[in-house]
Parts: structure tokens; C-alpha cells; sequence
């Protein structure tokens, strides 16, 4: 089967105490022993990954610099964004490539820099709603916003984290080459963190400052190449109901008008799991016998036999 997997950014950086580079190498280590699973099993993969703590830090990092040294760069978010893709298709190309190596699996892997087109009348412009970097307790957040003009919001109950832009992807700029190198059988990572938000501004293309959600992105690059399986992957086993409190309640299945009836009952929290809801929404309106699933980084393979996951159905 043709399979778009969407790594999450949080998920690529599980573990709350470690947010270093290497700790990020290993997970990504541990991740592509699912992905080559599904590989061995005859799947044809591409990837998409998400960048919300990364683009944080990378942020954090050139406004600190800028500070620091006095050099007057400060780099833009669009160019923020496009290091993010550097940084983890780094990590993920070379995880993937090691352990298709350890099979003795003979395939190219790469990242494309990918740019991807947005409306500058998009209402995502007017109400930011994608968090990015660090988790802030109430107090620490309350003095960002303040001191650093921020929007700062919290986040399915793990703690403050500012938050930005995030207009909806049109259409993917590279998309012919994404399709050329995944025809010629490689596994392509691209559209990361969503991809670099651009502008079409008379006949030319030009960043913005916005981070796409990658799950949007990941089931329009999914109806570009015509998967049959557009995989969610990120920290929890299952969709829950009720999430985090006694009565929390985890679901296999959930069908078109539950998700409604459950987006209406707020169930789903808004830069987390609504957006990934909401993908698997289009991507399971979008043909016939598509299959949309959300499940958990380490379960990919028990999630496509239906021993894992959420699978949102017609
Ligand atoms: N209804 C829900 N069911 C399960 N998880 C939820 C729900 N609402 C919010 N979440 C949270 O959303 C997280 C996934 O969103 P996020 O961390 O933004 O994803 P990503 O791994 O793609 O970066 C889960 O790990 C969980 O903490
Ligand atoms: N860009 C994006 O959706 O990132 P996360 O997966 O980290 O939220």
C-alpha cells in the first residue's frame, strides 16, 4: 500500500527532561524501526514530520543570538522553518537510511526543502492556534507575554506554550519532484513541520510567518501522491473522549458523524488533536476506500492491522 506517515513534532521529542539533538536522534532511531517494518512488509512510505518544539527553539535560538553578538541577523520565521526541515529530515534520513542498511534493504532516502502555498486571507493569519517551543508554567507565560509580546496559550493540559499563525496548506510547491523521487522508489521525507508557508505575490512566491500544521499537510500531500493510508503518528495509542479526566474513554473507530458530534462537544484540543482529527476528516471524505488512522510513533505496523490506533471511517 502507498502510505503518507506524519511524524509529530512533540512526539519526535517525547521525553519532557531531554530536549537536546541527540535525544531527538535516538527516538527518531527508535521510530524508523516502525517505519522499516512497514517498508519490509512491501509498503511504499513517504513522510511527512511535524516542527512545533523544533521551530520554538530554532526561534529562541536566533533571537538570543541576535541579542548576543550584536551580528543584526535575525533570521525570519519562514527561514526559522526551513532550518526546522534541515534539522529533523537530517535526523530522519539518516535513522531510516541506518536501519534499511541493517536489513540489507537497498533504497535511497532523502528530504526535500519543501515550500507550501497558503492564502494571505487565510483566517489562520487573524487567530494563531499552533504552539511552538517549550512548555511555560501559567506564571512564566503570563511574564513572556509581557515582556516578549507573545500569544500564549495553553496546551491539552501540558502547560503554556506560545503560539502562532497557522493557515491551511493549498497546494504543495515541489510536488513534482516529491512525486518523481517516490516513483523512482525512494522513501522521501518532505512538507516538514508543514511545510515553509509561502505567499503567491504576482508571479512570485514569498514566506511568511506562520507554521503550517503538518497534519494538514500530510493528508494534502497524501491526495497529491494518491496514498491509500494517511497514518498519524504521535504520543498517545488511541483517540480519547474525555481526555484526562476519570471517565477518559479510548477509541479503535470513529466514524464521520462522531467526529463531528465530537468536535461540537470540544473534545478535541485545538492545535493537538483537532487538526489530526480533522486531516483524517478530508482524508477519509476524499475517495472511496481511503483509510485514515491516528496512533501511536512505536505501533505504526499494529496500527495498519487495526490492533492499534484510531481509524476514522465513512
Ligand atoms: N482527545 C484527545 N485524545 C488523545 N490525545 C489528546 C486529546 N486531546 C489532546 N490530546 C493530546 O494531543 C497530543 C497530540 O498532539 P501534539 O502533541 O500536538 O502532536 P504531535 O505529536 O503531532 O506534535 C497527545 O499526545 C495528547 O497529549
Ligand atoms: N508543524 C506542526 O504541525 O508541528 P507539530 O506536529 O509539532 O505540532
Amino acid at each position: 500500500m502507498k502510505i503518507v506517515l506524519a511524524l509529530g513534532g512533540n512526539a519526535l521529542q517525547s521525553d519532557p527532561k531531554d530536549k537536546t539533538a541527540e535525544a531527538q536522534l535516538n527516538t527518531c532511531k527508535e521510530t524508523a524501526k516502525s517505519i522499516v517494518d512497514l517498508i519490509e512488509e512491501g509498503h511504499e512510505i513517504s513522510i511527512v514530520h511535524g516542527n512545533g518544539p523544533q521551530v520554538g527553539q530554532i526561534v529562541a535560538c536566533t533571537e538570543t543570538a541576535y541579542k548576543a553578538d550584536n551580528s543584526n541577523v535575525l533570521f525570519p520565521f519562514d527561514v526559522c522553518g526551513s532550518f526546522s526541515q534541515g534539522y529533523i529530515g537530517y535526523h530522519l534520513q539518516n535513522a531510516i537510511s541506518e536501519e534499511l542498511k541493517k536489513r540489507n534493504i537497498n533504497k535511497s532516502v532523502g528530504t526535500v526543502v519543501t515550500q507550501v502555498l497558503v492564502d494571505k486571507n487565510d483566517k489562520g493569519f487573524q487567530n494563531p492556534t499552533k504552539p511552538i517551543g517549550s512548555f511555560y508554567s501559567k506564571e512564566e507565560a503570563e511574564k513572556l507575554q509581557k515582556e516578549k509580546g507573545y500569544i500564549m496559550k495553553e496546551d491539552a493540559g501540558r502547560g503554556y506554550r506560545r503560539v502562532v499563525a497557522s493557515p491551511k496548506p493549498i497546494d504543495v510547491i515541489e510536488k513534482d519532484l516529491i512525486k518523481n523521487l517516490v516513483a523512482s522508489g525512494a522513501v522521501v521525507v518532505s512538507c516538514g513541520g508543514g511545510g515553509i508557508p509561502v505567499v503567491q505575490e504576482n508571479n512570485t512566491i514569498k514566506g511568511v510567518a506562520a507554521v503550517i500544521d503538518k497534519d494538514f499537510a500530510a493528508e494534502k500531500l497524501a491526495e497529491i501522491l494518491d496514498a491509500d493510508v494517511l497514518l498519524i503518528l504521535t504520543a498517545v495509542d488511541r483517540v480519547c473522549v474525555n481526555f484526562n479526566k476519570p471517565d477518559q474513554k479510548s477509541l479503535e473507530v470513529m466514524t464521520l458523524e462522531e467526529v463531528d458530534r465530537y468536535i461540537e462537544e470540544g473534545q478535541f484540543a485545538p492545535g493537538s488533536m483537532l487538526p489530526k482529527v480533522e486531516a483524517c476528516k478530508k482524508f477519509a471524505q476524499f475517495k472511496e476506500d481511503k483509510t485514515a488512522i491516528i496512533a501511536s510513533l512505536s505501533k505504526a505496523k499494529e496500527a495498519l492491522k487495526g490492533l492499534s490506533g484510531t481509524k476514522i471511517v465513512k
